[in-house]
């Protein structure tokens, strides 16, 4: 799949600016960004119920729009709002979807009844849709998305109501999707997800200000981050939130981690730096991890051109 200069607005505001994105087959791509930075769009106009204002696309070969209907037989669509009958039960859920994807009543049967095994939902198959959990919801709704076993599955922020553990569950079930040929984009507010992915776009106010392997946006920010114990972290923190170099301080119980706008301050001048704010202090350097990627992307000007290869 490959946009280039893909470009939504909507009225005055530009919710997509000029995106360019290729994402390769059976590859789970991750979708990062702050609230209305313009990942639901994005994907709206990627499986063409979206008409861009400016761009080409093209998704299985396909160029979207204008063959848009050939691609629905081709893709699945999943949001964060469950996309079920409440009042239908889970395999009446699966059965109807099937149909409308242009199963035949065989197929449907066989498809239905490996989907309710596979994704652990035959000892409910009589459930309500309604009164299931968040977490057997969204499985139900990602069987509901493959049924007709697509090429491409684009998953807006598919786990955003649901535990740890049905996260982890899910994110199972997708790399078992991928391992099987089928190419996800998923859009995610949880740096767990994101690190998990094979690549990432991180979107921005409309713009692309990060993409490549999270391995390598993270190497990019070697040499920035510091870790800070103290027995005051509070009033070390108001000392840092005023250095002009300090782009960010989050408190993690005694421990602050700071991340640097610039990869050229040494752990001595910032050591230097706290000298008479709290003698307790300890100070070390640690690796990068995927939020300080995001806050650097997403918070700092003139990072906005910084991509990995
Ligand atoms: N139909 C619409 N009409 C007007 N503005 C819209 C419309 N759809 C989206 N927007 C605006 O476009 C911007 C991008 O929205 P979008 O839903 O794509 O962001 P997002 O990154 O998916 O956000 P979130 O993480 O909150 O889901 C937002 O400012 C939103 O208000």
């Amino acid at each position: 799949m490959h946009a280039r200069g893909l470009t939504k607005r909507f009225g005055a505001l530009v919710a997509v600016n000029k995106v360019d994105l290729d994402v390769p087959r059976a590859c789970v791509y991750g979708f990062l960004g702050p609230n209305g930075s313009g990942k639901s769009t994005t994907i709206r106009m990627l499986c063409g119920l979206l008409t861009p204002g400016a761009g080409e696309i093209d998704v299985l070969g396909l160029a979207i729009p204008r063959q848009a209907e050939a691609l629905k037989r081709r893709i699945g669509y999943m949001t964060q709002k469950f996309s079920l009958f409440d009042d239908l039960s889970v395999r009446q859920n699966l059965e109807f979807l099937a149909t409308v994807q242009g199963l035949s009543r065989h197929d449907t049967r066989l498809r239905v009844d490996e989907l309710l095994r596979r994704y652990r939902l035959n000892d409910r198959e009589e459930q309500l849709a309604g009164t299931m959990s968040g977490g057997q919801k969204q499985r139900l709704a990602l069987a509901g998305a493959i049924v007709h076993k697509p090429e491409l599955l684009l998953l807006d922020e598919p786990t955003s109501a649901v535990d740890p553990e049905s996260r982890r569950d899910f994110w199972e079930k997708l790399f078992e999707l991928a391992d099987a040929g089928t190419t996800i984009l998923v859009s995610t507010h949880y740096m767990d997800e994101a690190e998990r992915c094979h690549r990432l776009a991180i979107l921005d106010n409309g713009n692309l200000v990060a993409d490549g392997q999270p391995k390598e946006l993270t190497e990019k920010l070697r040499g920035r981050t510091f870790v800070v114990h103290a027995d005051s972290p509070r009033r070390v923190k108001a000392a840092l939130d005023s250095h002009p170099d300090v782009l960010s301080v989050a408190q993690i119980g005694n421990e602050l981690r700071v991340l640097m706008r610039r990869d050229d301050v040494s752990l001595e001048a910032f050591r230097h730096s706290l000298d008479g704010v709290d003698a307790s202090t300890d100070v070390h350097t640690v690796p990068p991890n995927l939020e300080d990627v995001f806050v650097v992307a997403t918070r700092n000007p003139g990072q906005g051109e910084e991509r990995a290869a």
